[in-house]
């Protein structure tokens, strides 16, 4: 039975990219790596490929968090804070679901991300709705697409 957890996404099954693991047997996180090398000009903001798309149960949600070695070691920032992966991000028909880290780099110098490389880090949690919550329907497009 499927739960919860990760899946590759389709245009990356051939790509030999490892599904996100927790590291120690307590790690809330899971790390995904980067699915492509990618590199940032100083003060840029790129979105980086996972490759992942990940399915929940209703009432659950993925956060993407920051690995707190990011800024010091890497110059990176999770720029958005914390990425929301909505449960019915998974399988949408404009991208399938696949996640993306977006990242800026804070050096003044060029900032590469090798494939391969741990970027970020996922954490499931389940979340709660306000009294009278009415929203319905399903998402049908990726990053932005609900409208400004
Ligand atoms: O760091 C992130 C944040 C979000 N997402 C994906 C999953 C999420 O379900 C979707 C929409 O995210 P959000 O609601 O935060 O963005 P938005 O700017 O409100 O876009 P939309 O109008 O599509 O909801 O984009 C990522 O891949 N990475
Ligand atoms: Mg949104």
């Amino acid at each position: 039975m499927k739960t919860r957890g990760f899946e590759l996404v389709t245009a990356y099954e051939k790509t030999g990219i490892d599904l996100p693991v927790r590291s120690t047997a307590h790690a809330a996180g899971y790390d995904f790596i980067a699915a492509e090398t990618v590199s940032l000009n100083p003060g840029e903001i790129k979105l980086i490929p996972t490759g992942i798309k990940a399915y929940m149960q209703a009432g659950e949600v993925l956060y993407l968090y920051d690995r707190s070695s990011n800024p010091r070691k890497k110059g990176l920032v999770l720029i958005n804070s914390v990425g929301v992966i909505d449960g019915d991000y998974y399988g949408n028909p404009d991208n399938e679901g696949h996640i993306f880290a977006q990242m800026k780099n804070i050096t003044d110098q060029v900032v590469e991300v090798a494939k391969g490389e741990r970027i970020v880090q996922g954490v499931f949690a389940p979340f709660l709705l306000a009294d009278a919550d009415s929203a319905e329907g399903t998402r049908i497009g990726g990053f932005g697409s609900t409208g400004a």
